[in-house]
């Protein structure tokens, strides 16, 4: 099956993080959500502790507000993060509602090991490096749902309990955000190192980033599917 095209940088990330992208995009929670047998408890622990990932994830978009250099870079950085604020957790909000969790409840809930390791390595790669380093860092987690929402959206389950989550990354906001985010980390490579990425010294370092930001959702799937 294809993947969503995204820009060439993604491509290119998506294709060094090798078994790393596999392990992510078809991880057993995600399969759960697409057959419906992930258990109602995984699905309420995930929610809460992505409610808190996108807390810090929002602050990481914010770094980008500050680290850009272009008025275009700004502005789609801001865009972002009002996406993820006002759109992406009104998902988490309106689900936990319905199962007696307020809002509140969400702003404090206390951070697992694994989403304290994964937001504050995004946020400490952006800080320690430049525009690059940290969408890097923030590019699984943006485009790996928006794959992950596409695939789904085309293969589960028509009566999985999990389709208005399914249908949030699937959805044609969601994919815009994505396919902005993909084209303008194509033009900040282009500006910033030129047209071949995989000549450039600074390759491998963006790679890395990448990769490891994908090995951390990983674990945060497996975080998900513990309950705990
Ligand atoms: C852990 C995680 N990764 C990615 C996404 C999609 N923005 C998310 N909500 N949570």
């Amino acid at each position: 099956m294809s993947y969503p095209d995204y820009g060439k940088t993604f491509a290119l990330w998506r294709e060094g993080a090798g078994q790393s992208w596999h392990d992510y995009v078809t991880h057993p929670f995600v399969e759960g959500l697409r057959d419906g047998s992930l258990p109602r408890a995984s699905f309420l622990h995930y929610l809460i502790q992505d409610y808190v990932y996108l807390v810090h994830y929002s602050r990481a978009w914010s770094l980008g507000v500050i680290k850009a250099e272009t008025q275009d870079e700004m502005k789609i950085c801001a865009g972002t993060v009002h996406a993820l604020v006002n759109h992406e957790m009104a998902l988490h909000v309106e689900t936990c509602a319905a199962a007696g969790i307020s809002e509140e409840a969400l702003f404090n809930a206390g951070e697992t090991t694994e989403n304290l390791a994964y937001t504050r390595y995004v946020l400490d790669a952006g800080m320690q490096g430049d525009f690059l380093d940290l969408m890097a860092a923030l590019a699984p987690c943006v485009l790996g749902y928006g794959e992950i929402g596409a695939r789904l959206a085309q293969t589960a389950s028509g009566d999985t309990p999990y389709m208005q989550w399914i249908e949030t990354y699937a959805g044609d906001e969601y994919q815009e955000v994505c396919r902005t985010a993909g084209a303008m980390i194509d033009k900040a490579v282009e500006r910033r190192i030129g047209n071949d990425l995989s000549a450039s010294p600074r390759c491998e370092i963006l790679q890395a980033r990448y990769t490891k930001a994908t090995q951390l959702e990983v674990g945060f799937w497996d975080m998900g599917l513990r309950g705990q």
